[in-house]
């Protein structure tokens, strides 16, 4: 049977600060090697499972690999996806989302223009001589979002904006140029820019180089999707690599905690913890001779609101633990 075929990202999505996918794999019991952030091979291995062959690849190219079947299943961040899908129908299907490497892509001017959103923007320069110029690494998602533009639409109409990438130009209205940027976009605003395209995440980028949101095109994290060549069993396998995943993200937000108590509270401090929504489906009891461990998996937001509450019940060595997977 021929192996699944699985895309790492490469970049922001596989750096310990950002998106560490490495350690999303690891925690999700995957002994993978070649992987490490910063130091990644374009070959990796998953050695504990070998129905999986799994290659490196740059965000950006992701969906173009998944829709031309290179990988069968690929983890990649929601706004490469759409911004390879707005001029076409693809195959590509999320699979799910894995709630990291979250972002959002967004319109921004110099901190120290007047325009108050992207319709004042084009109204306020509607009679002026040059183009437009807006530098971006998302031409068609830009594009898009520039023609749906209520001030857009006032002063150009359904007049194409110019698209520039590298030697290739589309588009009829070069009064609004886009130019494709490969990196370090906020800088063309010093270099003669009107407007950025940009992800975002804290926003030190953008403040670094003095410039502020106008506003909002998407809001994207990292998901697991899957490409035309994943059907039938590579489908079954990419579904319980997500579960596995997704169990591995689900863990991280619970604690494993035991306590004792003497056995006639037991069943009073098991109902407590019920009634609190402090546990899974329902506590573990161990009986002893003279006390009872009680096993819960809880939520790390509410541990300090259960710590408190069990006092009452005289809860004694109280054990927590980190929580490694967790598929409900
Ligand atoms: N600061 C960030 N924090 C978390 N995720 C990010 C961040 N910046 C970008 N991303 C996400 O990571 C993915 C890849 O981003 P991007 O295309 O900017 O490449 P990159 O991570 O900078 O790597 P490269 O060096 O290959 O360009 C995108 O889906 C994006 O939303
Ligand atoms: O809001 P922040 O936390 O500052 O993160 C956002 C920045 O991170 C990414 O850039 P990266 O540093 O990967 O460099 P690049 O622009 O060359 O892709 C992204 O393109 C933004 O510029």
């Amino acid at each position: 049977m021929d192996k699944i075929i699985l895309g790492l990202p490469k970049g922001s999505l596989n750096n310990v600060n950002r998106g560490n996918t490495y350690q999303l794999f690891v925690d999700a019991g995957y002994d993978i090697k070649g992987y490490e952030p910063g130091n990644e091979s374009y070959e990796i291995s998953i050695v504990n499972d070998l129905e999986i062959k799994a290659f490196l690849t740059r965000p950006q190219s992701t969906p173009v690999e998944l829709n031309r079947g290179m990988v069968d299943i690929a983890i990649v961040g929601e706004d490469w996806i759409r911004e390879e899908s707005v001029n076409s129908d693809n195959s590509i299907m999320k699979l799910g989302d894995l709630n990291y490497g979250e972002t959002r892509l967004i319109v921004a001017i110099p901190n120290t223009d007047p325009y108050k959103s992207l319709t004042d923007f084009f109204r306020k320069n509607k009679s002026r001589k040059t183009p437009i110029l807006c530098f971006t690494e998302y031409p068609n998602l830009t594009r898009q979002h520039f023609m749906e533009n209520e001030g857009y639409k006032e002063v150009f109409g359904d007049s194409v904006p110019l698209v520039q990438v590298r030697g290739l130009i589309d588009g009829e209205n070069d009064q609004v140029q886009i130019i494709n940027s490969d990196g370090a976009t906020e800088v063309y605003i010093a270099k003669g820019a009107d407007l950025i395209v940009d992800n975002t995440q804290t926003g030190s980028s953008l403040k670094k180089a003095g410039l502020v949101e106008l506003e909002t095109i998407m809001h994207s994290s990292a998901g697991l999707y899957s490409g035309v060549n994943c059907h039938g069993y590579k489908l079954d396998k990419a579904k319980r690599i997500f579960d596995q995943l997704f169990g591995a993200i689900t863990a991280r937000k619970y604690f494993d905690v035991k306590f004792n108590v003497e056995n006639d509270l037991a069943e009073l401090a098991s109902e407590f913890l019920v009634e609190n929504k402090f546990c899974s489906d329902e506590p573990t009891i161990n009986k002893g001779s003279k006390f009872s461990q009680i096993n819960v998996l809880i939520e790390k937001n509410k541990f300090p609101e259960m710590l408190n509450g069990i006092n009452r019940f005289n809860a004694s060595a109280i054990v927590r633990s980190n929580v490694k997977q967790y598929i409900k």
